[in-house]
């Protein structure tokens, strides 16, 4: 299948976002954030140096309460994009030059709107719907949702205010700075904004704009006409909102893509050795206290004799029907993965030994009486071997108690008493999360349960060993998953 450039270049992209770890999009969406709060604050800045020439348009009383508001949310988001650039292994730089290219080219198009536009409350609002929600789409997008309402809610109670006797500062009235000018140069929207106020200010008493008769003017404003601050500006977000829902739809399509294909193998559709270990640690993580876990192993007899007689693609046949049969010969419950060539895995959670063997027998007469129907060859017949070993209950609470004993004793020795309360309690936390066992439990099981699928090679084939078995016979029913047998 022909793969064109682009669609690679979409799935790495949409592959890159996913692999991101939650705490890295929220430092980016803090990142842009404070690079928007930072020009906000630069602008009080400016305004508070030029108080002098600006005092006759603006009410610089309402500047300090801003100008504090903005430094603080700024610093708060400031605090939170700390996690950016460092992963939890910490030298590591987690941006990768695509995001680095995003926050370079939303800055300078924000520079842009503040610096040429003038501040609008319009063009900030969509701006800053916009970059919160390119930050957003990157944690989730009922955020984005959230964030939408909040900002309508917002520009509504700014509406509203005044009918109520509230001021708020206004921003935009800051940029009144200049007498219009005989200039023939090219106006932005700042500057025209500008000159329409020192025209509106002859209407007023002394040619001055002031806070009072502002207030007036917004209080004799009909509630209609004040609020096409709000219907202007909502089509523009509900634009935004709906592109990034697009995109949003797109990204998970193409994360559930990645998914599969990061856990499924190829060839027998099955989950893949990586996700099946990484199903067994959890299923032992969440296994109750009275269950008992069984650990299966099949390998196929023989298979490189169908290979060299057949060929590989009768080889792959054989692989595919046989995954097939073992997904309809076990319940939902059981992880099933192709853990090597010809080789799988089953875990199957809360099963006990009589159980699971059972289960094992019934899947290797289902195996053996599969008849094998290729095109051009005669009818035949696969068998395999079965390693097979039950985790008892029992037997988890003597490792766990024992790996419990040897860590706390190992954290004691290493820590000064200084920080030991806090080591421990941190290796404690960790124990606990992983149900008190060790980490290289899954591949003790798994090479147990290799050892009798050995065995079952040992012996003929076509048969099921149970490790459990094996062990209870050579050592008289005493056995344990950390002792050297
Ligand atoms: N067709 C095909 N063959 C594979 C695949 N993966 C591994 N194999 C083959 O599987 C064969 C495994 O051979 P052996 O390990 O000798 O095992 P066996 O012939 O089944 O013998 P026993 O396990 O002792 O019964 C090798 O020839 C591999 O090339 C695959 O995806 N497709």
């Amino acid at each position: 299948m022909a793969v064109s450039i682009s669609h690679l270049g979409y799935n790495k992209i949409s592959q890159m976002i996913f692999e991101w770890q939650a705490a890295d999009r929220t430092s980016l969406m803090a990142l842009f954030i404070v690079l928007e709060v930072s020009l906000h604050w630069f602008w009080c800045l400016y305004v508070w140096w030029q108080q002098d020439a600006l005092n006759t348009y603006v009410n610089i009383h309402y500047l300090y309460p801003l100008w504090l508001g903005i430094s603080f949310v700024g610093l708060f988001f400031l605090c939170m994009v700390k996690g950016l650039f460092h992963s939890s292994n910490d030298n590591d730089i987690v941006l990768s030059r695509w995001q680095i290219a995003l926050v370079l080219v939303y800055t300078a198009y924000i520079s842009t709107v503040i610096v040429m536009i003038g501040y609008s409350s319009l063009f900030a609002g969509v701006s800053l719907v916009g970059g919160a929600m390119l930050g957003m789409m990157l944690i989730k997008r009922r955020y984005a949702w959230r964030m939408f309402w909040l900002h309508i809610i917002l520009m509504l109670l700014a509406i509203m205010s005044p009918y109520f006797g509230i001021s708020l500062p206004n921003l935009r009235q800051l940029t009144v700075i200049h007498p219009m000018l005989e200039s023939h140069n090219y106006l932005t929207y700042n500057e025209i904004m500008a000159a329409e106020n020192a025209v509106a200010a002859l209407a007023f008493e002394n040619n001055v704009l002031n806070w009072d008769s502002i207030s007036e003017l917004q209080r004799s404003s009909a509630f209609f006409w004040r609020s096409t601050h709000l219907y202007l500006a909502l089509p523009k977000a509900i634009f935004i909102v709906y592109m990034f829902r697009a995109l949003l739809l797109v990204l998970d399509d193409s994360r559930f893509e990645t998914l599969r294909h990061a856990n499924q193998d190829e060839l027998t559709q099955l989950k893949n050795r990586r996700y099946g270990l990484k199903k067994m640690k959890y299923a032992l993580a969440t296994v109750r206290e009275y269950q008992d876990l069984s650990v299966m192993l099949l390998d196929l007899d023989w298979f490189k004799q169908i290979n060299d007689n057949y060929g590989h693609d009768v080889g792959d046949q054989v692989l595919i029907e046989i995954s097939q049969t073992l997904s309809q010969s076990l319940t939902d419950e059981s992880i099933i993965s192709r853990y090597g060539g010809e080789e799988f895995l089953v875990v199957m959670p809360d099963t006990k030994h009589d159980s699971a063997m059972v289960i094992a027998e019934q899947l290797r007469l289902n195996i053996a009486e599969h008849v094998m129907k290729i095109e051009g060859l005669a009818d035949f017949n696969v068998t395999a071997s079965f390693g097979l070993y039950t985790l008892t209950h029992e037997e988890r609470d003597c490792i766990a108690q024992g790996y419990k004993t040897i860590t706390q004793q190992k954290t004691v020795a290493r820590t000064s008493p200084l920080i030991k309360p806090i080591a421990t309690q941190r290796a404690e936390s960790k124990i606990a999360s992983m149900q008190k066992l060790p980490s290289d439990i899954c591949q003790r099981l798994i090479s147990i349960a290799d050892k009798a699928l050995y065995e079952a090679k040992h012996r003929g084939r076509n048969q099921v060993v149970s490790a459990n078995e094996m062990w209870a016979e050579k050592e008289g029913g005493k056995q344990s998953l950390y002792k050297s047998r």
